[in-house]
């Protein structure tokens, strides 16, 4: 564990938990998975003109305004109506309301990259579920190269998330090629965006690669081979222009789409908003710091 700061309460609960249920399925034959490619989603996305977001199906969690209880088949049906290009399911059963079962079940109802979203420490923790990525932390995991190692030998893509430079020096390392950056921070659980914009001009310094490959991308465009996600406190299409803006490859994003204090919104129309938001005029409500 890579976490020298004091992490929040709530995160601390959820890394203890995270622990014990490692150990409960550590005698679980070792998943392999025929993975469905995430920067392939990304491609065809930007193809078609949508902004790829990574839709979460997260019913609560520590910062949620409340929970929504509906089926997480039916919302992820309606989160890929609503153009998401990938989709990530929370396993965490204590903090988020999460569970394996409701992974396997999004997963053969759609046809889009399904992410497992938990807090996977160590090797054993990763046998729970088939699914077509996995995060790996960088913060709470040791030996992070193994995991990604061992992660891929079972066929998943890792996900790996930093939240600093550090970290992202870390990840590359690793060997990672699909890296998130958290607007999150975990030890104090606020957001802010331009933890993405001091973060993602390093992925250019770090490897070497000052060029863009895309014309399109913005400053601190990401160098060949590297997906970079923008995660966390994406509330609006202006957060969406500002993330694409400073490189990102792609959007994960939960409390906008899930509206846990209304409840009752429409799930499919909040997606459209983030993956229409590059249309000429679209809504450009909804910014966060
Ligand atoms: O979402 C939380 O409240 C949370 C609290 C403690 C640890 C992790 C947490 N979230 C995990 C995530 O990274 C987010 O669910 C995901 O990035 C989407 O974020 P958002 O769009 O801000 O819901």
């Amino acid at each position: 564990m890579n976490s020298e700061t004091e992490l929040d309460s709530a995160v601390e609960s959820i890394l203890s938990t995270a622990r014990e249920r490692s150990v409960e399925s550590a005698d679980g034959a070792p998943v392999s998975v025929d993975a469905r490619s995430l920067p392939d989603a990304i491609e065809r996305a930007n193809a078609d003109g949508r902004v790829p977001v990574i839709a979460e199906v997260k019913p609560t969690s520590p910062t949620a305004d409340g929970t929504r209880s509906d089926d997480p088949v039916e919302l992820a049906q309606k989160m890929v109506a609503g153009g998401a290009t990938a989709i990530s399911v929370l396993t965490e059963p204590t903090h988020f309301g999460g569970s394996a079962d409701a992974l396997t079940r999004v997963r053969e109802a759609v046809d889009v990259p399904v992410l497992r979203k938990d807090f996977v420490l160590d090797v054993e923790g990763m046998d729970l579920v088939e699914a077509d990525l996995l995060l790996l932390i960088v913060r709470f995991v040791d030996d992070l190269e193994s995991l990604v190692d061992a992660a891929r030998e079972r066929g998943f893509q890792p996900l790996v998330e930093v939240h600093d430079r550090a970290e992202l020096e870390t990840a590359l390392e690793a060997g990672a090629k699909i890296i998130g950056v958290n607007n999150r921070d975990l030890a104090r659980l606020d957001v802010d965006l331009g933890t993405f914009e001091s973060v993602a001009p390093a992925v250019s310094e770090l490897t070497g690669s000052g060029t863009a490959t895309d014309g399109e991308a913005g400053v601190g465009a990401v160098p060949e081979g590297i997906t970079l996600i923008a995660e966390s406190g994406i509330s609006g299409p202006a957060d969406v222009t500002r993330m694409r803006e400073a490189g990102a490859d792609a959007l994960l994003v939960g409390s906008a789409i899930m509206d846990h204090a209304e409840g009752e919104t429409d799930v499919s129309e909040n997606t459209r908003r983030l993956t229409r938001a590059d249309d000429v005029g679209s809504d450009t409500s909804g910014s966060n710091t």
